[in-house]
C-alpha cells in the first residue's frame, strides 16, 4: 500500500472552532466526515432544500493536497436512502492546487424539504491517488477483443 499523505486542513476564518474537524469514524472508514459550517445568519433556521433544490453548503475549511492525490467528496448513504439527499457532482473533485473553501453541493431528490442544521455530517471526503497521465494523440489505436462494444454488448442478463 501506498503511505498515506498528509492533508493540510486550515479552519477558515469563518470557521465555527466547534465543528469538529474531519475524522475517519473508524479505525477502516475510507471516508472521513465533513461537517456544515453555515454562515452565521444562517446557523439558527439551517438550510432548507425543496425536492429537488441543491444548495452549497459550506465546510468552514481549505485543505491543502499533496500533488498527485486528491479528495473525492462523496455522499454518505444513510442521508440518501432516508432522505434522498445526494452530491449532484458525486463524487465532488478537490483538486491538489486548491486552496478555496471546500464547499459540499447537495441535492434533495426525496419528496420532503430537507433541512441541513449547522454541524451536521452532510457528506464525507475519500483521499485517492490522482497521478497526471501523458496525453498521446495518435492516428490509430491497437486493436482488441471488445473492441468498440460498449454500453450493454455483453448483454444484460443475469447467469
Ligand atoms: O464538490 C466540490 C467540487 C469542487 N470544489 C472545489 C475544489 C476543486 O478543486 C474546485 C474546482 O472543482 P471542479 O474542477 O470540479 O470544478 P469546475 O467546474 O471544473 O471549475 P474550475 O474551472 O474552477 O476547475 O472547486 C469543492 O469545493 N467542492
Amino acid at each position: 500500500m501506498t503511505d498515506a499523505p498528509q492533508i493540510r486542513l486550515m479552519r477558515l476564518p469563518e470557521g465555527d472552532p466547534a465543528i469538529p474537524l474531519p475524522r475517519y469514524q473508524t479505525p477502516g472508514a475510507a471516508g472521513a466526515d465533513l461537517c456544515a459550517n453555515l454562515a452565521p445568519v444562517d446557523r439558527a433556521a439551517g438550510i432548507t432544500l425543496p425536492p429537488l433544490g441543491r444548495a452549497l453548503i459550506p465546510t468552514g475549511l481549505a485543505l491543502a493536497i499533496p500533488e498527485g492525490w486528491e479528495v473525492q467528496v462523496r455522499p454518505r448513504s444513510g442521508l440518501a436512502l432516508k432522505h434522498g439527499i445526494t452530491l449532484p457532482n458525486a463524487p465532488g473533485t478537490i483538486d491538489s492546487d486548491y486552496r478555496g473553501p471546500l464547499g459540499v453541493i447537495l441535492l434533495n431528490l426525496g419528496d420532503a424539504p430537507y433541512t441541513v442544521g449547522h454541524g451536521d455530517r452532510i457528506a464525507q471526503m475519500v483521499v485517492a491517488p490522482a497521478p497526471q497521465a501523458r496525453f498521446a494523440p495518435v492516428a490509430a489505436l491497437d486493436e482488441t477483443a471488445r473492441g468498440q462494444g460498449g454500453f450493454g454488448s455483453t448483454g444484460m442478463g443475469g447467469i
